[in-house]
C-alpha cells in the first residue's frame, strides 16, 4: 500500500516502524550518543530512535533539537527516517542538514495504518510512504 505525503526533507529510506502519539524535544528527551530515549515521562522512554521510522506527531522544545538530530546523524544513531503529523521547523531542520527523510501530512492517519514493527519505505523525494508487510 502506497500513503502520498508531504516531503518534508528529500531522501529514501526503509525501516521498521517505532510509533509515539508523543511529541518529542530532540534536546532532553533523546541521547545524542546512543538515540535513546532517556524522558522517564516519555512515551518510548528507554527505546532506542536509531535507525527506526519514527513516527511521531510533531517536535517541541528548543531549537537546538535541530542541532540535536545532526549530533545523533554524525554518531551514526540517527532513526532512519520520520513521519510526522504535522512537521515544524526544529525537526525539519534537523532532518534536513542530516539527510534523513521527512514527510508530513500523509493522505491517511498514520496512526490508524501503522503499527510498531511494520516495515515501511520512506520514499520523500516521491512523496510516499509504502507499507512492506501485507
Ligand atoms: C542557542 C541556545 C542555547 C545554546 O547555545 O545552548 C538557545 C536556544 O534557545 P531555545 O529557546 O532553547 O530554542
Amino acid at each position: 500500500m502506497k500513503i502520498k505525503c508531504r516531503t518534508i526533507s528529500r531522501g529514501v529510506a526503509e525501516g521498521e516502524v517505532l510509533l509515539t502519539n508523543d511529541a518529542i524535544s530532540f534536546l532532553g528527551n533523546v541521547e545524542p550518543e546512543t538515540g535513546e530515549v532517556v524522558e522517564p515521562q516519555h512515551q518510548l522512554y528507554g527505546q532506542s530512535i536509531a535507525g527506526k521510522v519514527l513516527v511521531f506527531p510533531h517536535g517541541k522544545g528548543s531549537t537546538v533539537g535541530s542541532y540535536v538530530i545532526y549530533q545523533l546523524f554524525k554518531n551514526g544513531v540517527a532513526p532512519a527516517a520520520m513521519i510526522n503529523l504535522e512537521s515544524e521547523p526544529i525537526v525539519a531542520v534537523g532532518a534536513i542538514i542530516s539527510e534523513v527523510p521527512l514527510v508530513d501530512r500523509l493522505e491517511k492517519d498514520p496512526y490508524k495504518i501503522l503499527k510498531n514493527g511494520d516495515m515501511v519505505v520512506v520514499n520523500s523525494t516521491e512523496a510516499f510512504v509504502e507499507l512492506r508487510n501485507e
